[in-house]
């Protein structure tokens, strides 16, 4: 499942962004790119340090509080977004993340030092306008086809991390975004969409005639099945 979600950051949280972006430095985006990815990775990423910590725990506050993310997502670990830069020029070339980010315990020695996650989502977070640049659609392959995103300012999308994807270059402006991963409570991609539905399907039945006994039985099903399917 591909889901767009409007409305991630509020407008003053994008106006903070865009000014603390305007004073900060970024560096070679290929820092972070596994060994193959390099080849088609070309960006740039803001530069570690008081800046990118501000960014970050507002992109991350921001997924936090959003139910729809919560819904769809069921996210047990997030990663430190990247927040990547590309100008005329940069893209991404077609890529599949890496299945595993972090460190493992085995490499640092410490047990308490890990990190490593398993990557269940991926999202790009747009935190610049769609009209300040030309090119640069995020596209998402599946079985139906190559889906070209470019959403508003504020607005994610949120994809399987098992698909092949890629950034089309900028030919205008710069193409501003943020960038994660999420382990998910729920492994399976087909398990976590039925959860969505039901939920969605709750909520919607709730909201048309109450608390009825058909209700309360969806509540159960997917308290359950969530039950059955969740690694806490
Ligand atoms: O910039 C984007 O929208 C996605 C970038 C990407 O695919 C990645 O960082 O792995
Ligand atoms: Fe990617």
């Amino acid at each position: 499942m591909i889901l767009c979600i409007d409305a991630i950051l509020t407008d003053e949280e994008l106006e903070t962004i865009a000014t603390a972006l305007k004073a900060a430095s970024f560096v070679d985006g290929k820092m972070t790119a596994g060994w193959y990815a390099k080849q088609v990775k070309h960006n740039t990423q803001l530069e570690a340090g008081e800046i990118a910590e501000t960014v970050r725990s507002l992109v991350l506050g921001a997924l936090r509080r959003n139910a729809l993310f919560q819904m769809s997502a069921y996210p047990k670990v997030i990663r430190p977004p990247l927040i990547s830069r590309y100008e005329v020029g940069m893209g991404y070339g077609t890529h599949v993340d890496n299945a595993l980010m972090g460190r493992s315990a085995l490499f640092s020695g410490d047990s308490q030092q890990t990190d490593l996650m398993r990557t269940d989502l991926s999202l790009t977070l747009f935190l610049n306008s769609p009209d300040d640049y030309e090119g640069g659609e995020l596209v998402i392959e599946d079985t139906l086809g190559h889906h070209p995103f470019k959403l508003a300012a504020g607005a994610m999308v949120l994809y399987p991390a098992t698909t092949l994807h890629r950034v089309e270059p900028v030919t205008r402006g710069t193409r501003l975004v943020a960038v994660t991963w999420v382990q998910s409570l729920v492994r399976n991609a087909g398990d976590r969409e039925l959860l969505f539905e039901l939920d969605t399907a709750r909520h919607s039945l709730f909201r048309q005639h109450g608390k009825t006994p058909e209700f309360d039985q969806i509540t159960k099903c997917h308290a359950n099945l969530l039950r059955r399917w969740a690694e806490p």
